[in-house]
């Protein structure tokens, strides 16, 4: 008990002016492992500083690194990208404030009352993240997503929105400017708004890098406004350039406050003692945890409904980042973390039993938040003296002491209460502990060169659909085998034409073509040796 005490003592980081708590004495460290690491942490200081200095971090494109200089634009190192930062703050202020005060107004409907953000990953999930964190009452306008390329997603989305859609901003973001989902998901909304007869243009401005695609389309269509990305930002840092503050203010939160809390973060986390700096503490937790080589995964248990995106938030941040097969030497290393989680104490009633006594593959973050709610919304009571907050601050300990007990390695971070100043804190919290990390297990952990693989086979797929559609077309009324479509779309690739031939016949074009797949019983046959029917749809 009291060497529990005494480790508790040694590894709890309190920060007054952040209202902030890191707790790494459940990691179990060795005895030695900080002092042991300790060269590498300097190292990784110097790195972050250089970093923060300008250096081309991310050499493999060429970049530099400048998330943190968003939150502390003099310290960027060129005065045209001071000046970009702070104009791009004042323009989405002004934005804001023009929409909510209805100097700007759709096309018919007095005011925009909703706003549709249509992104993917880094350009979508801060902003659900922080929508879902700081919604109130107080809200000035509701946020929608569009997220994926999900035609059923789509109508979902706009059936929930119904009625508000002729008062509904769109706000398109996309750092590249070609992500294709996101022009999918343009392109459906534009087509919602026509079908009512209304300009898209009129309701939409997009967040993009100068001179990209979409900035292009949103220049030749007239769009209501444009704000930039840059390339010095990455996507899953940018919730705090205007992909993050732009959909934040329309919904009426306070970004300068957000933009506050970060910076009081980084200030922190710059420190090069390590004792200080919960940035290096939990990059160092995660090392200690993983074996520097991803052998566990990190769930992430909020307990605060608020922060459920927290994990899928972070998911993107940490694994992206950390996530390569190479080291910055070319060494195949294979590097990663894995991420998951909800919150707790809903959790509790789901996977901890495996956590508790199953496979010991990962290691727990407790996210605690001490307010339990606005207190003007009173504490009820549900046994004499015990509040539901209670509850959930016992199911935190209770799971954490039950995991300890199992030898289960946590950390816990406190919040003293979730607000749009510690929720910037708290991302400015993980961008760090990353960046360390990475300097740490020696990886560029800007790039995601991983990511286009999947996208180039998937464009490859639409190529050979679209030769698959027309070598079908010329043969409607007669039945083919597999083998004849591949021939005939001029692919030696049967497998994905199977797959793109199965995925027609559930969805035919309409008034085009129908194909149905037809063969033998399931029990004697391949759906590969199937003939397939080819007809004019009617
Ligand atoms: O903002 P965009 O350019 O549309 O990119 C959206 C996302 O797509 C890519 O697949 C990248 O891997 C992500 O890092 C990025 O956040």
């Amino acid at each position: 008990m009291n060497d529990g005490l005494d480790r508790f003592r040694a590894h709890l980081f309190h920060d007054e002016r952040l209202g902030f708590w890191l707790d790494t004495s459940r990691i179990r460290w060795a005895a030695d492992f900080l002092d042991g690491l300790e060269p590498r942490l300097q190292a990784a200081y110097e790195a972050m500083a250089a970093l923060e200095r300008g250096a081309v971090a991310n050499p493999d494109e060429g970049r530099m690194v400048g998330h943190y200089w968003l939150r502390a634009p003099e310290l960027a190192p060129d005065p045209s990208i001071r000046d970009a930062i702070t104009t791009t703050l004042g323009r989405v202020l002004t934005f804001a404030e023009d929409v909510h005060a209805a100097r700007i107004r759709p096309e018919r409907a007095s005011r925009f009352r909703d706003v549709l953000l249509i992104g993917i990953g880094g350009s979508a999930l801060g902003p659900q993240l922080v929508s879902a964190a700081l919604t109130s009452p107080a809200d000035r306008m509701r946020v929608w997503f569009f997220d994926n390329t999900d035609p059923d997603g789509f109508d979902r989305t706009l059936d929930a929105i119904g009625d508000a859609l002729p008062g509904t901003l769109a706000v398109v973001i996309s750092k590249s400017g070609g992500t294709k989902e996101t022009r999918n998901g343009m392109l459906e909304a534009e087509a919602a708004y026509a079908r009512l007869g209304l300009d898209f243009a009129k309701h939409a401005v997009v967040v993009t890098g100068e001179g990209s695609e979409l900035d292009k389309h949103a220049v030749a269509r007239g769009f209501l406004d444009r704000f930039p990305m840059w390339d010095w930002v990455g996507g899953r840092t940018s919730e705090l350039s205007a992909v993050g503050l732009l959909p934040a203010a329309l919904q009426g939160l306070d970004v300068e406050d957000m933009l506050r809390g970060a910076r009081a973060m980084d200030e922190v986390t710059r420190s090069r003692v390590t004792k200080r700096n919960p940035a290096a503490q939990l990059a160092a937790a995660w090392l200690s945890a993983t074996g520097g080589a991803g052998k566990k995964d990190m769930v992430l248990l909020p307990y605060k409904d608020r922060l459920e995106l927290f994990s899928r938030y972070a998911q993107q941040l940490v694994m992206e980042s950390l996530g390569k097969r190479l080291d910055r030497h070319g060494r195949e290393v294979w590097q990663g973390i894995s991420v998951y989680g909800n919150k707790g104490s809903t959790d509790q009633h789901a996977y901890v039993q495996q956590l508790r006594d199953g496979v010991d593959n990962f290691f727990v973050t407790f996210l605690e938040v001490l307010l339990d709610r606005a207190p003007q919304r009173g504490d009820l009571s549900v046994e004499p003296d015990v509040t539901s907050g209670d509850y959930l601050s016992g199911f935190l300990q209770g799971t954490r002491r039950a995991l300890d007990e199992r030898g289960r390695a946590s950390i816990t971070i406190t919040l003293e209460a979730l607000d749009a100043t510690s929720l910037g804190a708290l991302i400015a919290l993980y961008e760090r502990a990353v960046g360390i990390y990475a300097e740490l297990v020696d990886i560029n952990a800007y790039h995601q060169p991983g990511v286009e693989a999947g996208k180039k086979a998937a464009q490859a797929v639409i190529d050979l659909e679209q030769r698959v559609l027309a070598a079908l077309r010329a043969k409607a009324g007669t039945s083919l085998s597999l083998a004849e479509i591949a021939a005939a779309a001029g692919s030696d690739d049967p497998e994905t034409v199977f797959w793109i031939l199965r995925h027609l016949s559930a969805n035919p074009r309409r008034g085009v073509l129908r194909v149905r797949g037809q063969g033998a019983a399931a029990e004697v046959g391949s759906p590969l040796d199937w003939s397939w029917m080819v007809a004019a749809a009617p």
